[in-house]
Formats: structure tokens, sequence, C-alpha cells
């Protein structure tokens, strides 16, 4: 699926792929590197083949401050996934953040604020490319949790085959979107409702429940809560543990359990598109937004 496509010229500026060495494939070293396998990505994502584990990459999220899913960082981070789903080598991605304290802050309010029509179309598409992409990936995808997580965050976090969280109570993790005034979309909900279950989803939905660390593994948001310097370690175990399972039966699998929630979607991504735009457009929703980013503003002091 080429997903450079329809990007803006800067954009696919910005995704020119980095220099490598000639003929390394991601997770061999190439011939006569010597010094073992590349990393490869891009201003926002760094993709590292795991040193103690063949077959898996790392993918670190790097857009600071807070890793807000940007129109650029969704594309980035579409076109990382892309190659390791295309690079037969890898079998397992471990996504992390390189921002302290925050795996991600979410879509980026400003994608949705003051933008034309056409803009938060493009954006949303972009929203809903992600997801997929991660919620269907054959590769086993473990979200090694190292900060707070909300809203997009959380889904990103949600669209994972296993969620390891940081024992940090200031790494809450939600979908929070009441909180701006907003609503979490159908596919959102889905993904919830299929993980913590159909009254905590809904619960928590109507609240905008941001889970701290013990709430999140208790209400099933998260499969583990370790020390924090125990996160990567812990994720890289699992991998193992998941990846001793052939890989035909384990996608086969995941599809038989992921795709008639991803179908929902498929079925009507141009309507969601649309609805999207009509809702974020009204006055009252742009309104929220302004409220929102001028409290995140005014938290500073
Ligand atoms: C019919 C319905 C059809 C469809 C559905 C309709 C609508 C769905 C629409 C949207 C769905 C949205 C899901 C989302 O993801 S919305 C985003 C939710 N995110 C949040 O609520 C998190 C907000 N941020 C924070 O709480 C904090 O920033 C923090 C805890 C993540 C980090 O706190 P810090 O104190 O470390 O950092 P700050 O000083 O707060 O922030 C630094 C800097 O970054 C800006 N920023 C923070 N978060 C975002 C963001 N999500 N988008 C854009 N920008 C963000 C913040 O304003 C600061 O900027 P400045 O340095 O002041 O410029």
């Amino acid at each position: 699926m080429a997903l450079t496509v329809g990007l803006r010229p800067l954009t696919r500026a910005l995704l020119r792929p980095w220099a490598r060495v000639p003929g390394a494939a991601l997770g061999r070293p190439a011939a006569g590197s010597g010094d073992g396998v590349r990393c490869f990505g891009s201003p926002r994502v760094l993709v590292e083949p795991d040193p103690a584990a063949v077959g898996v990459a790392v993918m670190k999220m790097r857009n600071p401050p807070v890793n807000s899913l940007s129109l650029e960082f969704l594309t980035e981070l579409l076109i990382s996934l892309e190659k390791l789903e295309n690079d037969k080598t890898f079998r397992g991605i471990i996504i992390t953040s390189d921002c302290p304290g925050i795996f991600s802050a979410g879509l980026d309010l400003l994608e949705m604020y003051g933008r034309d029509p056409a803009h938060c179309a493009e954006y949303w598409k972009a929203v809903q490319e992600l997801w997929l992409r991660v919620y269907l990936s054959n590769l086993v995808v473990i979200g090694a949790i190292n900060g707070i997580s909300p809203a997009g965050g959380c889904l990103l976090s949600l669209s994972c085959d296993y969620r390891v969280l940081a024992n940090n109570p200031k790494y809450a993790i939600g979908l929070n979107e009441t909180l701006l005034g907003i609503i979490a979309p159908f596919w959102f909900k889905d993904v919830l409702v299929n993980t913590i279950g159909h009254r905590a989803a809904e619960r928590a939905l109507q609240l905008g429940f941001l889970f701290p660390p013990s709430d999140a593994l208790q209400v099933g948001i998260v499969d583990q809560v370790v020390p924090e310097d125990q996160v990567q370690s812990t994720a890289r175990s699992v991998m193992a543990q998941w990846l001793a399972i052939p890989d035909h039966a384990r996608q086969l699998t995941k599809n038989l359990v992921r795709k008639p929630t991803a179908d929902r979607l498929l079925q009507q991504r141009d309507a969601d598109i649309q609805n999207f735009v009509r809702f974020i457009s009204r006055d009252s929703i742009q309104k929220s937004l302004h409220v929102y980013l001028e409290k995140l503003k005014q938290k500073k002091g």
C-alpha cells in the first residue's frame, strides 16, 4: 500500500530514506559493514533493530515535547511501519517513546483547531491509517509505555498486541476526549470495549478516565505494570514469548479476532472522515478546543 501517495511535498521530502549502508536490509548486517545492523527512520521516528533479539525492532517516538500525533509525525510512523512490515527479517516491533515522561499526548490538537475542512479530512485519514496499520499488523506489536498516554496515545497503546506500562503514578492512560469537550470516534470506543469490556469502557469513555498504572492494570487497559527501568526488558521478554508461536498461525488468529472491528471502519472510512470534519468544524467544538489549548498554556504559568 503506497502510503506516500498524496503526501504533501514537504512531508515527502522530510521522509527521504536516511543514508544506509548499501545492501543493509533491516535486521541484517550489510556486506562488509562490520558494525552490525544499522538503524533507520526519519526525524521523528527512530527504528533500531533490537541487538538482543533477532527479528525485533524498537520503534522510538521522538516528536518533542509530547509526541503529539501531528500529520508529519503520523506520516513518519506510517512509513516506518510499512518498511518494517515489508522487511521479512522482522517479526516484532516494540513501540516506545524517546520523550521523557510521555508516551504520546495523543492527536495533535493544532491539526484540528482553526484548520480548514480539507486539512482536517487529510489529517483524519492519516489517523485512521495509523490505527489500521498498527491494529492489523502481521508483526507482533508490543507497547513499552514509558509515559503518560491520553486519548490518541491510549489508542496507539490499545492497538498493540500487549501493553507494558511503567509503574509511575504520573503515567496515566485513557480515552479522555470528553474532558476536552469532544468524543472518541466509534473505532476508538470499539478497541476500548474489546480490551476492558462494555461497562468499564462505557464508564471510562463518558468520564474521560485517565487510569493511573495500578487502576489501568486492574481494569485491563494494560497487561503488565513494572518498574520504569524494566519496561523495555519486560517488553523484550514478552516479545520472545509471542515470537515462539509460529507466525502464520498467530497472524491468522490475530486477524480472526481483530478484522470485524477493523472492518467497521474500513466499510465506512469516507463517512467517518466526513463525520469527523463536520463534528470538529462545529463552532462549539472549536471553542472547546480553544479553551483546552488555553488551559494547557496557562498550566505552564
Ligand atoms: C461524530 C464524531 C466523529 C468523529 C470523532 C470526533 C472527534 C474526535 C476528535 C478527536 C479525537 C481526539 C483524540 C485525541 O488524542 S485529542 C488530544 C488529547 N490529548 C490530551 O488531552 C493531552 C493534552 N496534553 C497534556 O495533558 C499535557 O501536555 C501532557 C500531560 C501530555 C504533558 O504535560 P507537560 O506539562 O509535560 O507539557 P505541556 O507544557 O502541557 O505541553 C508541552 C507543549 O505541548 C503542547 N501540547 C500538549 N499536548 C498537546 C496535544 N495533544 N496537541 C497539541 N499540542 C499539545 C502544549 O500546549 C505545550 O505547547 P507550548 O509549549 O505551550 O507551545
